[in-house]
């Protein structure tokens, strides 16, 4: 993992806040929020009264200074829950303050619709808008670029420290206010209102203003509210029962008991473990919208992925040109430069290199009056329409295998041939025409990134089904999609298909989560239950995207989901521990409790605890220092193995479920010795 903006992650500072906020956070207004811990404050102020006014509440006088103790620990108790969550809270708007001081006020050059230039304070921009940014002028909004390009430092966002071209028109047009234009000048058109910019919804984000519990924390939550009430009523027919045959439980002995089985450990940790996972996510450099985002990315089944850029390095370079039709390589070569004067996509500049790197000119005034035919993605082809009438064209075998045909050309027979050949290789053919003749093909070579296969090994562990989606032709698809190891690719892609594929998955009752930057994504993005959006993409990729790589690298959903299903596990874990514990503090102490008035109940006994009283301060203790010392858990979330589900419930069942419940006994057991040694 690679850590761009440094924060320390448990600074004094943090901590000390933390400590001031656990306190904060005892008002009764805010903590029914957490129904759990709330019980026990509740139960916290009855002890309380019982300390004072012993005998309306079953005790006597001498037990004043045990009604006392147990007041005292279950205060700490809550304090403990409330210092977990103000210490995730802590480290997240540390975050937020970095990120904050990247927002200053600047000034900016508006430019009026005369043409005119007034500077006015960044926070007085609206929508639509066009400022002029010039090299050394922080952009003050976030924006589009509607004229010029220029190399921008984002620095102040990604952490990264290498300028980034952005460009008017095409998929690297958007800029993001508070970074600073190093070179050249762009005139940009405001995209949104104050306050509403990409570095406040960030903050904000961070700093947890829009924290919403998920779906999945509301519906725990609801398991923890129900089991809290059935140890209520529990505990609550505890007490006639224990007067039918004459054993006195005073209240607060009931309130400890009752403390002891509901499930406070997960209680306490609950929201630590939502708020660390997001700030893991955000550590890492991702920003997601919401909690949610960020727990279904855990529970993904189908993940889309882009062939180049993702799977490969995706610099698709020019290696070589091939004749076909008994045509020459010159030829080839020359037409395949032609075609490619006014690209500018990386492919396209790799053919002029190349070209010219074996020597090939082209006439000066070639270009006079000629016409550009820009790559698109639908389109898949590229070209110029001379001056004197010459049409000149390169693209995908498929494209240009229909565009042939309808200009009524033929195709060489050796064409295909050539073609599977490149494909074979991984390689993208692209073929070069002239006027309605197939004159040879271009070999633009890509390789996989190293360790992609790796991954997608450990995805298929994980139960991921990995779908490569490319514009590429059928058979450097397959090839690919078979050297890396994916599970099913889709070729010749148009746009609207990944929309469709995410529906297909998702009609099945898959979670999908696919990444993109482009105009042409956003619908998709939106569709996606996880959709992670690059920074250097469009504005309408990030809005429609639930989270956005500031590092703007494909490959990171991967370790999104990893997150993901790393926060769902440390949930699940600690809610498994929990709960085992309760259980075990239950036939921990309820044998010595009541075996102090009934003798036979001694057999059960098993802990042999000094006396019932110690027994229930122990057990009660033990209750609350479990909180802190998983604290670290919560925050680091548990050991992540790539597996099943299944196979992860089961480790989880047995680490966790056998460790909860065998943890008290040693835990109370060593509590209640030392209690006695000192009483
Ligand atoms: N500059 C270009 N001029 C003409 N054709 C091109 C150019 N660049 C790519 N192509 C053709 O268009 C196809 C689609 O390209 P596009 O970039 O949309 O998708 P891709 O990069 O192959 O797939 P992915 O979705 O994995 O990025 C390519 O496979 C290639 O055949
Ligand atoms: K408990
Ligand atoms: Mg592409």
């Amino acid at each position: 993992m690679k850590r761009k903006r440094e924060i320390k992650t448990m600074s004094r500072e943090i901590v000390l806040g933390a400590i001031k906020n656990s306190f904060v956070k005892l008002n009764p207004l805010k903590m029914y929020k957490n129904p759990v811990m709330f019980v026990v404050e509740v139960g916290m102020f009855i002890t309380l009264l019982a300390t004072i006014f012993p005998t309306y509440f079953g005790s006597t006088y001498d037990e004043v200074g045990y009604n006392a103790l147990i007041t005292f620990i279950l205060f700490v108790t809550v304090l403990f829950a409330n210092f977990a969550e103000a210490l995730a809270e802590g480290r997240g708007k540390a975050q937020a303050d970095t990120l904050k001081k990247t927002k200053k006020e600047t000034m900016a050059k508006l430019i009026k619709s005369d043409g005119s230039i007034k500077m006015v304070k960044s926070s007085e921009l609206k929508k639509g808008d066009i400022v002029l940014c010039e090299a050394g002028d922080i952009i003050p909004a976030d924006g589009e670029i509607i004229e010029g390009l220029a190399a921008i430092d984002e620095s102040a966002i990604t952490g990264e420290s290498a300028p980034v071209i952005k460009e008017a028109g095409g998929d690297f047009s958007s800029v993001t206010g508070g970074t600073k234009v190093i070179s050249d000048s762009i005139k940009v058109q405001v995209t949104v209102d104050e306050g509403e910019s990409f570095l406040d919804r960030m903050i904000k984000m961070v700093e947890g203003a829009k924290r919403q519990k998920s779906p999945n924390e509301i519906a725990l939550t609801t398991v923890l509210v129900s089991l809290t009430i059935i140890f209520i009523i529990v505990v609550m027919t505890l007490y006639p029962m224990a007067k039918f045959v004459h054993v006195r439980i005073s209240a607060t002995t009931l309130i400890a008991l009752l403390v002891c089985l509901i499930p406070t450990t997960i209680g306490g940790l609950l929201s630590a473990i939502g708020i660390a996972g997001m700030d893991r996510v955000t550590r890492f450099n991702v920003i997601a919208m919401s909690g949610k985002a960020v727990e279904a990315a855990g529970d993904i089944d189908t993940m889309l992925l882009d062939k180049t850029g993702t799977i490969t390095f995706g610099n698709r370079l020019a290696a070589d040109f091939i004749p076909v039709g008994g045509h020459k390589k010159e030829e080839v070569t020359y037409y395949a430069l032609v075609s490619s004067l006014k690209d500018l996509t990386p492919e396209g500049r790799s053919i002029v290199d190349l070209a010219k790197k074996m020597g090939v000119k082209v006439p000066e005034d070639i270009l006079d009056g000629a016409e550009v035919i820009e790559f698109t993605a639908e389109t898949r082809m590229s070209g110029l329409n001379l001056k004197d009438g010459t049409i000149v064209r390169k693209g995908s075998y498929d494209k240009v295998k229909e565009y042939v045909k309808s200009q009524g050309g033929s195709l060489p027979d050796d064409l295909e041939k050539e073609v599977e050949k490149i494909a074979l290789l991984g390689g993208t053919p692209l073929i070069v025409v002239k006027d309605k003749e197939v004159l040879g093909i271009i070999y633009l070579k890509d390789t996989i990134k190293p360790g992609m296969k790796e991954r997608f090994k450990q995805l298929r562990a994980m139960g991921i089904k990995t779908i490569m989606v490319t514009g590429d032709n059928p058979l450097t698809a397959k090839t690919i999609a078979e050297e890396a190891g994916v599970d099913e690719f889709i070729a010749e892609s148009k746009p609207e298909d990944k929309i469709n594929v995410i529906k297909r998955e998702q009609a099945a009752g898959r979670l999908v989560a696919m990444t993109g930057d482009g105009t042409n994504d956003a619908p998709a993005l939106a569709q996606a239950d996880v959709g992670l959006a690059m920074n250097s993409g469009t504005m309408a990729a990030k809005e429609a995207a639930n989270m956005v790589d500031l590092d703007s690298d494909p490959t990171k959903i991967i370790e999104v989901v990893a997150i993901g299903k790393q926060l769902l596990m440390t949930r699940g874990a600690l809610t498994t521990f929990s709960i085992a514990n309760d259980v075990a503090k239950y036939f921990a102490i309820l044998p010595a409790i009541i075996s102090g008035t009934l003798p036979s109940i001694r057999v059960l006994d098993i802990m042999k605890l000094s006396s019932p009283t110690s027994a229930i301060l122990s057990a009660l203790i033990f209750n609350a220092i479990i909180i802190p010392i998983l604290i670290p858990i919560a925050m680091r979330g548990v050991k992540y193995r790539p597996m099943s589900a299944n196979a992860l419930l089961l480790r989880n069942l047995l680490i966790y479920g056998l460790g909860g419940l065998i943890a008290p006994f040693i835990g109370i057991k060593l509590i209640d010795l030392i209690i006695s040694s000192i009483f």
